[in-house]
């Protein structure tokens, strides 16, 4: 794979994020959402790739535009695409931090390729890689994570979003002794901070967005974590696109390799507003913008961090 997508890939959501930031605080999350999307496709189509959408913002009927089979791209170096525009459209909304614009590409083929429907996600960082699953309780998974982190058990913290759904999660951390830290909005960054030590999260779990799951484990795959996955589908029909895209077993719970199958792929992220990870964009002046982006490549494991500064007026904004 060409290793200068990188740089191209940070465009992509650089623009999104310059895009989303000027909705907000203005209480409309659908416009945000739009903007970031109309960005996104915009520098996609200035890559050198031949793209294809395998999960992102919905199926071609409820979806204009970064829909699932949407080819992307000005060349003809086929890839797969998982896309989140905007992952916290409510932080945007509601001008508040944690919003990001993300996505991930990889070798055509190589990424799980499923509706936009709701997904069971555990997630772990590097040192903890291998003795999780999903398939046994919580508070084994995080027995053996406290081992493997050579920490007592009330010191491992597991991150949750604050949902109903996950009520039961919640109790049972309590009941362990272990550290609880819940989250309205945004579970990608809250993921992917258990790869990152400093950030004092070790272990994440609960149902969110199947989209944002494949992004993470892209994001997991370049940093030596570990996620696991298994689809939710909430009805027959969910079940039925499952298994018009060719998932037959809904039970299995699917591991990083299987969401994620090779080792060329790259994730990028920009913040939109100021996050754990990164700053939101900032306006300078008139007509400039400055970003702070993430982007990393699984097969050399390098992480860079990029921060630019956008002359709006000549970059046709
Ligand atoms: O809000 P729900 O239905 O619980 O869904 C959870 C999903 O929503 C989010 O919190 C926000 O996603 P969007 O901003 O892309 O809508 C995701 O990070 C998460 O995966
Ligand atoms: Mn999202």
């Amino acid at each position: 794979m060409n290793t200068d997508l990188a740089l191209g890939l940070v465009r992509v959501t650089e623009t999104a994020a310059i895009n989303a930031s000027k909705y907000m605080g203005r209480g409309d999350k659908n416009a945000a959402d739009e903007a970031a999307v109309e960005g996104m496709r915009r520098m996609f189509d200035a890559l050198p790739i031949r793209g294809t959408v395998v999960i992102g913002e919905g199926e071609m009927d409820e979806a204009p535009m970064l829909y699932i089979g949407e080819v992307l791209g000005s060349g003809d170096y086929e890839v797969d695409i998982a896309v989140d525009p905007l992952d916290g459209t409510s932080f945007v909304a509601k001008g508040m931090p944690n919003a990001l614009a993300v996505v991930a590409i990889a070798e055509k083929g190589s990424l799980l390729h499923a509706p936009d429907m709701y997904m069971e996600k555990l997630v772990v960082g590097p040192k903890a890689r291998g003795v999780v699953s999903l398939d046994v309780p919580l508070s084994e998974n995080i027995k053996n994570v406290a081992k493997a982190l050579k920490k007592d058990v009330s010191n491992v913290t597991v991150v949750i979003q604050d949902r109903p759904r996950h009520q039961h999660l919640m109790e049972e951390v309590r009941r362990v002794n272990a550290r609880l830290k819940l989250f309205s909005d945004g579970d990608i960054q809250e993921a992917l901070a258990t790869c990152f030590e400093e950030s004092g999260v070790d272990i994440m779990i609960g149902i969110g967005g199947a989209p944002e799951g494949v992004i993470t484990a892209a994001a997991v795959k370049c940093v030596g974590g570990d996620f696991q996955g298994r689809l939710c589908p909430m009805n027959e029909e969910e079940k039925q696109r499952c298994f018009n895209m060719g998932i037959k077993d809904l039970s299995r719970v699917m591991q990083l390799d299987d969401i994620v199958k090779s080792d060329e792929v790259y994730f990028a992220a920009t913040g939109v507003s100021d996050g754990n990870l990164l700053k939101g964009v900032v306006f300078l002046g008139k007509d400039r913008a400055k970003t702070s982006s993430i982007v990393m490549r699984a097969k050399t494991g390098t992480i860079r961090y990029i921060n630019a500064i956008h002359n709006l007026s000549r970059r046709g904004y």
